[in-house]
């Protein structure tokens, strides 16, 4: 569990982070979402004590990161995947991290296998690591000490299409065995796929703290798919209710202004026969773009 409370980060007079509290539970993925600049790796880096809090707490287990007895057991991250020391091998880096942690070393080999290092890739300096092989061995250290909380900012960066389809795997996997997963990606399709829950912010500030199905019926536009074998004469009765009705891609009519449930009444009152009756979703990317539009707190932070 990490808990997140009133937390506060000020440069100079601009707050990156600016009273934001929310709980990150076990037993689900959750996403971290939210433009450039919003905060996302400055509350990371306060939950994992690289950073100090101007006022507020994050928690990682009930206590602050500096007061757990074996930070690796307890909570595994991954920053920057690029902070590996190039001239030693993998595996030479994870015994040191091992040892350093009084961490058995046949977990190192046991991790190395889980991210599918393979033990000569494992024997080669980290300096002509590709940035996926070298992603595989940033979680590899997360994972080393077991921990019951994991961290990971933008996993997902430099892995083609099957690393991401195993990140997004392991993630799961990690959340079913009762862990803690906080992870952020700018890649919304994938955070759709992966996370359960959503903490979304904007310029310092909590704006979403949701299941990622919530958060995605709550927002979507309300519109509804409605098929059936008399088109032209729905298309009349759905127009002359006060619907708004456009042409759907895949078939069928999109139907705007009237709610799924009133289509349904309508069609069934006046003997219309139905074949499909859909409420539409939007995506992740839809609502947050919809909403990037709506308010300046999602615009990504460009002029500073
Ligand atoms: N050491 C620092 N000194 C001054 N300002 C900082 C420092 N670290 C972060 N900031 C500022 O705090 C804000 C939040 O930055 P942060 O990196 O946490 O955002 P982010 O959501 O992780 O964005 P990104 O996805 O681009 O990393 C930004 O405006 C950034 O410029």
């Amino acid at each position: 569990m990490i808990d997140v409370h009133e937390l506060t980060k000020r440069y100079g007079a601009k707050s990156a982070v600016d009273g934001l509290s929310f709980t990150v539970r076990p037993g689900r993925v959750t996403g971290f979402l939210g433009p450039n600049g919003a905060g996302k790796s400055t509350t990371m880096r306060m939950i994992l004590g690289l950073d100090a809090p101007t006022s507020g707490s994050a928690l990682v287990g009930g206590r602050a990161y500096a007061e757990l007895a074996a930070p690796l057991r307890t909570v595994g991250s991954l920053l920057d995947a690029k902070g590996v020391h190039g001239g030693r091998s993998a595996y030479a880096h994870l015994a040191g991290m091992a040892a350093g942690s009084g961490i058995p070393r046949s977990r190192v080999d046991e991790v190395l296998r889980e991210v599918g290092l393979d033990p000569a890739t494992a024997r080669r300096r980290t300096n002509g690591f590709s940035l996926g092989m070298g992603q595989r061995l940033g979680i590899a250290a997360a994972l080393l000490g077991d921990p019951a909380v994991l961290i990971l900012d933008e996993p997902v960066n430099g892995l083609d299409t099957e690393g991401i389809r195993w990140i997004r795997e392991l993630m799961k996997s990690l959340a079913a065995e009762g862990r803690t997963v906080f992870l952020s990606s700018h890649l919304m399709s994938e955070l759709e796929l992966t996370a359960d829950h959503l903490v979304v912010i904007g310029r310092g500030r909590l704006l979403a703290d949701a299941p990622m199905r919530e958060f995605i019926e709550s927002h979507s536009g309300g519109q509804t798919l409605v098929r059936g074998p008399e088109p032209e004469r729905l298309r009349e009765l759905l127009r002359a209710a006060g619907g708004r009705v456009s042409l759907d891609a895949r078939g069928g009519w999109l139907v705007d202004g009237l709610a799924t449930a009133a289509i349904g009444e309508l069609a069934s009152r006046h003997g219309v026969a139905l074949h499909e009756l859909t409420p539409r979703l939007s995506s992740l990317e839809e609502v947050y773009t919809a909403m990037a539009g709506a308010t300046g707190e999602y615009r990504a932070e460009v002029a500073r």
